[in-house]
């Protein structure tokens, strides 16, 4: 029976595995990345077949540090990427830093000013022309309150129901805006206040979120991808092992 995480127990089980020296927080955050395209690839295999054009939305945390990712990683495909920002570079947490870092050594492409645009909605028209992949990396598992307004507002204009929406809409880890332990939105209740996808793809473990309460109309189809970190109770089963030697 596939095992249901809590944030706090995701935590817990990335913070041992880096702990141990057997892999580090930067190697998860690639694995993480490379497990979406893979995902997205597999999900919309006409994505696969030629570059298309993606907009990533990173957010001030890791989860914004996978989206640096996976606009590398489609950069890489020869696809037209652009990544908008809805945070302070300066204070990126390590792992996410060296990610927006490398990704602005490819990204920068002509007159473009930068590789990556600061978030306000008014630089992010939702009904952006011909986007056939939009990546929500702005929230996971670190969301601790609601959505700010200029969030909602994109979020709101994504999931316009009136607005014929050209691509597709994939949440790293989670739909931001969703809680990843009770499935409902980090606000009020207010049922909108968290971005609706097409595909979340989460790691390692679902949370709780992703099958509790709104968890499922938000995320649609949910994909669990490994990124290397043992399995749970893996470390004690060891230890076990190591004394009936
Ligand atoms: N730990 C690892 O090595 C890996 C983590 N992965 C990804 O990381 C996120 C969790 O990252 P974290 O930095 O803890 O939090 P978030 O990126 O989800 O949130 C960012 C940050 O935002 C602040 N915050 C919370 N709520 C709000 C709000 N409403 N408005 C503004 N700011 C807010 C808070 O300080 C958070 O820290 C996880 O989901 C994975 O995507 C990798 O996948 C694997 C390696
Ligand atoms: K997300």
């Amino acid at each position: 029976m596939t095992e249901i995480l809590t944030s706090a127990q995701m935590r817990a089980i990335e913070a041992a595995a880096i702990a141990s020296g057997g892999i580090t927080g930067l190697d998860l955050m690639e694995r993480a990345g490379q497990g979406v395209v893979e995902a997205v690839f597999a999900e919309w295999p006409a994505l696969a077949a030629a570059p298309h054009r993606a907009v990533v939305l990173c957010g001030p945390g890791n989860n914004g540090g996978d989206g640096f990712v996976v606009a590398r990683l489609l950069k890489g495909w020869g696809w037209e990427v652009e990544v908008f920002l809805y945070g302070n570079p300066e204070r990126l947490p390590p792992d996410a830093r060296v990610n927006y870092e490398r990704w602005c050594e490819v990204g920068a492409v002509g007159d473009w000013p930068s590789a990556v645009a600061r978030f306000s909605f008014p630089s992010f028209d939702a009904d952006y022309p011909d986007t056939d992949l939009v990546v929500d990396a702005l929230f996971g598992i670190g969301l601790t309150r609601p959505l700010p307004d200029e969030v909602m507002e994109v979020a709101f204009a994504l999931n316009d129901r009136e607005q014929p929406r050209s691509g597709w809409i994939v949440a790293v880890d989670i739909p931001s805006g969703l809680s990843a332990e009770t499935g409902r939105a980090c606000s009020d209740g207010d049922p909108d206040r968290a971005l609706y996808c097409d595909l979340t793809v989460t790691f390692h473990r679902p949370k709780l979120g992703h099958y509790l309460a709104d968890g499922p109309e938000f995320c649609q189809k949910l994909v669990v991808c490994d990124i290397g970190l043992p399995a749970p109770g893996a470390a004690a089963r060891e230890k076990q092992v190591e004394r009936d030697e």
